[in-house]
């Protein structure tokens, strides 16, 4: 079947070979040529294109604990704010190394100046613990152990033991693993949304290690259902009690934690949709050259897409650099890492991604000066 022709080449078929590539079938002339192409999906763009644009954009690393993710995000905020991007980093990793890596205090949870690039550049660590607090606050008084309680005290062990089913008061005490990420990530968006911020165009999200990430995404769906419960159950009781309610004079303060719950749901729906967000968002994968860390970035690649996340690009940091004279450790590890290339060129999820290697180096990359230096090998 003739597709396409142009005055020397003929496209005379093509055939979608893996769902990110196409291969397409030429002849020249009586010759035959076969040449794979990437799928648009595949094409991620350089640094400059990701610079271009002065909409807002969100992104956001992870990977496994210790492979670099801080680095690559904060050599990236500082390439951002040196091309001329008010930029933003955020870590929600409970165990923050963005002060170590801008060789700066950052701590305090408050948005800090970075000294050094020419454009602002802010950086905020996050306290898991005050958003999980947020969450416990809101619970209790409006369906987990607060309202069991009361049930209790007001003689209605029926709906206290419905409520013991649903397991609604171990939720609550002990929020889901990813919800304070979650949460932290809804407050930074709430934030950014005030007039007073409206001036960073870049925010990148240094993100907890790969498991949190796989809790958070797939945690809102969970919450939704959970809060739902918990609301539908929160309207059993105040019709059941309303009567009793009244005289106690608690109608106002459960209406106030219902709506807080609410709210959260909100924010929850709020974190996804910016997750999956093709026009605004990317996540960018952050791997060694191990085989352990490169099957737990493809589980983690194939959960994102299974999310809807836009993910187009992996690092793989740390990769040894070239050398004429190995020492026999150095040999031993260099093939071990072109094992663990090799193997990213043959898995399903990882193959069709966007792959930049950047090597280990010799010192260790603090300060904005080494960031910047990192920055300029990494992000080209
Ligand atoms: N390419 C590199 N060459 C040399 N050292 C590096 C490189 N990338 C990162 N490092 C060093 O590795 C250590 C861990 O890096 P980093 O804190 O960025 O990892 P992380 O994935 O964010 O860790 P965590 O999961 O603990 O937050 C740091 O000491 C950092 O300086």
């Amino acid at each position: 079947m003739l597709l396409t022709q142009t005055p020397k080449l003929t496209l005379f078929s093509s055939r979608l070979t893996s769902p990110r590539h196409v291969c397409l079938y030429l002849r020249r002339g009586g010759a035959f040529q076969v040449r794979a192409i990437a799928t648009p999906a595949d094409t991620a763009e350089g640094f400059e294109e990701m610079a271009a644009s002065t909409m807002r954009k969100y992104y956001m690393l992870g990977g496994k604990g210790g492979v670099g993710k801080t680095s690559c995000a904060a050599s990236l905020a500082v390439k951002f704010a040196n091309s001329g991007h008010p930029t933003l980093v955020v870590s929600t990793d409970p165990a923050h190394s963005l002060s170590d890596s801008f060789a700066q205090d950052l701590t305090g949870g408050l948005l800090v100046p970075v000294e050094g690039p020419d454009s602002p550049l802010f950086a905020l660590e996050i306290n898991p613990e005050m958003a999980r607090e947020e969450f416990r606050s809101a619970t209790q008084t409006s369906g987990g152990t607060g309202v069991k309680d009361f049930m209790d005290s007001m003689g209605l062990g029926m709906i206290a033991e419905q409520l013991g089913e649903l397991k609604l008061g171990e939720l609550l005490d002990t929020p889901p693993p990813g919800l304070d990420e979650a949460i932290a990530i809804s407050k930074v968006m709430q934030f950014v949304e005030s007039p007073q911020y409206s001036m960073f165009s870049r925010i990148i999200f240094d993100t907890a290690p790969t498991g949190h990430t796989l809790r958070l995404l797939s945690l809102p769906d969970f919450l939704d259902a959970s809060i739902g419960k918990i609301l539908k159950l929160r309207q059993k009781i105040t019709q059941a009690t309303s009567a009793i309610k009244s005289v106690f004079g608690q109608d106002e303060n459960k209406a106030d934690s219902t709506d807080k719950l609410e709210k959260l749901r909100e924010r929850m729906v709020q974190v996804r949709e910016l997750f999956r967000d093709t026009d605004s968002t990317e996540f960018i994968i952050v791997t060694i050259p191990t085989v352990m860390a490169i099957s737990e970035s493809s589980r983690l690649c194939a959960s994102l897409k299974k999310e809807q996340v836009p993910v187009k690009r992996l690092i793989v940091n740390q990769v040894l650099p070239p050398s004429a004279s190995d020492c026999k450790f150095c040999a031993m590890k260099r093939k071990d890492q072109t094992r663990a290339l090799d193997m990213i060129k043959s898995d399903s999820e990882l193959m069709g991604l966007n792959l930049i290697q950047a090597p280990l180096v010799d010192v260790e990359i603090r300060g904005v000066p080494a960031l910047r230096f990192l920055g300029d090998i990494v992000w080209k």
